[in-house]
């Protein structure tokens, strides 16, 4: 039998061989033994995406073979092999010819996982983790030399305090780093996340935390800074002289599907808008940043944080979709939002009267994340283009990435008349031979390569509360009403009419459907 594409798996890429900016954010990968700690491995964030994307770094040999360990720890009675089982059809070795070979990749990468059973407050369970992590080091390792431990929480945030106390009580690293990923919700207003931000910085340093939001690990999202700040296109035009407004959209096409419980808890703006949407908007809207290094970029998002005006109650609509208290673990009279319009306005120099709206919406009559830029008119319009419409720039996070802008041309023909056309660059067809990573992907092995540019720092995270809080303690006191829109539509009117009311202009008779989309469907 000739060799596997288990057998052919090199060593772990050096970021030196991978990187393709050889600046300051490449980073060395520092040796030793790797332990992965899941906790909550028996959970729905686990097996849907942290094994997968840990399973897909492996694939693809980001991963020391030799030289690590998976280990899952939930309450859930499960063996080994009962984990392992359970992961096994979410584990999908795309992208490799042979069937054996996908076989051997997967059961190559399960033999890596085993399981501990224990709570989450008690002494025992973790001493038997440490023990286990401790042992998996030497066996590979003997007593000395350098390992690593990461701990990722993907678990309920109820959790975290007691689970942090216990990690460092008995699981932290003698012998190299250690680092905890944490998953968000990270509170529900800002003195819970203060408290929250608080007990973690008591338990670790800032350093140590990596705090995911995985819409910072999308392609397009990681993209941002380079459109904006290595074009000359768009250097000169990023600002209130040219830009009319901005739109950041979420939509889902289904509801809240088995998470109604946690859902009806936090609804549409603690879910998507200020974590999602509000780190899009830092990239769209951020001054560039001294250097690429993770504190010159955080320190830039910050700005612009604080920069955004309070939201007023005529800037926010809220909508609720017709089936979602059928839900039975949904609260049979909640006023939860599941679709939310926010104006957001920032008082600086390069946006000022500015419009940035962010939309978000479940059950809607598609799925789709996209930032549309809208300029403002050319001015002097002898070729009567404002019947045409805008010129927009359009980027689209899903599906099917691409960016695309909509602008003016001479209609082709004998007449002078002029039409709306599209310039297009879709990924899928212009980088046919690249898999795009799913976003977790990147963003755990930025964890392992100890690189915190896209993960939201303590302060972020303080200043993003503070502008949400006042609207959610009005919205949780029922001060603002919530709209019901029909399953499966564009949700409310009002939220149409508010888009249009901050100077948004439809471009009518324009219907272009990327091929990419066409495709999709
Ligand atoms: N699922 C998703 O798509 C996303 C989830 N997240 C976040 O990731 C984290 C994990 O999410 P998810 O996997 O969906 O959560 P789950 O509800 O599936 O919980 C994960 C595991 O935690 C344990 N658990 C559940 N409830 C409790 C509780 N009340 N007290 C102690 N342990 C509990 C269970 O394990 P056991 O009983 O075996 O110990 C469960 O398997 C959450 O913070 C969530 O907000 C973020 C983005 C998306
Ligand atoms: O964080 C969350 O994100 C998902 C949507 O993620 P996407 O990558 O598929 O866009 C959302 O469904 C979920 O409610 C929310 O908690």
């Amino acid at each position: 039998m000739g060799p596997t594409l288990v057998d052919k798996i090199a060593p772990a890429k050096m970021d030196s061989e991978r990187s393709s900016h050889s600046d300051s954010r490449a980073r060395t990968i520092e040796g030793g033994f790797l332990s992965i700690v899941i906790l909550g491995a028996s959970g729905d964030l686990a097996k849907k995406k942290t094994f997968p994307a840990i399973f897909n770094l492996f694939r693809q040999g980001f991963l020391p073979l030799n030289q690590m360990k998976i280990i899952g720890y939930a309450r859930s009675p499960l063996s080994d092999q009962g984990l392992r089982d359970r992961l096994r059809g979410y584990l999908k070795a795309e992208h490799t010819t042979a069937t054996k070979d996908s076989i051997d990749i997967v059961d190559k990468f399960l033999d890596l996982v085993t399981y501990i059973s224990g709570p989450y407050d008690s002494d025992k369970g973790f001493m038997d983790l440490n023990e286990a992590i401790s042992s998996h080091e030497q066996a590979e390792y003997g007593k000395e030399g350098p390992t690593r431990r990461l701990f990722y929480l993907a678990l309920p945030p109820s959790v975290y305090i007691v689970v942090g106390k216990l990690l460092r009580h008995h699981c932290i690293n003698q012998r190299g780093w250690t680092r905890v990923v944490v998953e968000k919700p990270f509170g529900k207003d800002l003195a819970s996340a203060e408290e929250l931000s608080k007990e973690l910085g008591d338990l670790f340093t800032e350093q140590q935390i990596y705090r995911i939001d995985h819409y910072l690990g999308k392609e397009i999202v990681q993209n941002l800074l380079v459109m904006r700040f290595a074009n000359r296109f768009f250097v000169p035009i990023w600002n209130r002289d040219n830009i009319a407004n901005v739109q950041i959209v979420f939509k889902e096409n289904f509801g809240t599907e088995g998470r109604g419980g946690y859902f009806d808890e936090y609804g549409i703006i603690r879910d998507i808008i200020q974590n999602h949407l509000l780190q899009v908007l830092c990239l769209v809207a951020m001054e560039k940043p001294v250097s690429l290094s993770p504190e010159h970029v955080r320190d830039e998002k910050v700005k612009v944080l604080r920069a955004i005006e309070p939201i007023q109650n005529k800037d926010v609509v809220l909508g609720q979709y017709d089936s979602y208290r059928d839900d039975p673990t949904v609260s049979r009279d909640s006023r939860t939002p599941t679709f939310a319009a926010v104006v957001v306005r920032i008082n600086n120099e390069r946006w000022d009267g500015v419009p940035f709206i962010l939309r978000a919406g479940k059950a809607l009559d598609s799925r789709k994340a996209e930032i549309r830029v809208q300029f403002r008119d050319a001015p002097g319009d002898i070729f009567k283009c404002k019947k045409q419409g805008r010129n927009e720039f359009v980027m689209r996070l899903q599906p099917s990435e691409a960016m695309y802008m909509k602008l003016t041309v001479k209609q082709p023909g004998l007449e002078m008349s002029a039409t709306q056309s599209e310039l297009d660059l879709s990924y899928h067809q212009r980088y046919q031979d690249i898999v795009i990573p799913e976003a977790y992907e990147r963003l755990i092995l930025d964890t392992i390569r100890g690189d915190q540019q896209h993960f939201v720092r303590r302060d972020e995270l303080q200043v993003a509360w503070q502008i949400f809080t006042p609207l959610l303690h009005q919205i949780d006191d029922a001060q603002i009403p919530v709209i019901m829109y029909k399953n499966g539509s564009r949700g409310p009117l009002e939220a149409e009419k508010l888009v249009e009311r901050e100077g948004y202009v439809r471009t009518s008779g324009y219907i272009w459907i990327p091929p990419s989309l066409k495709q999709e469907k």
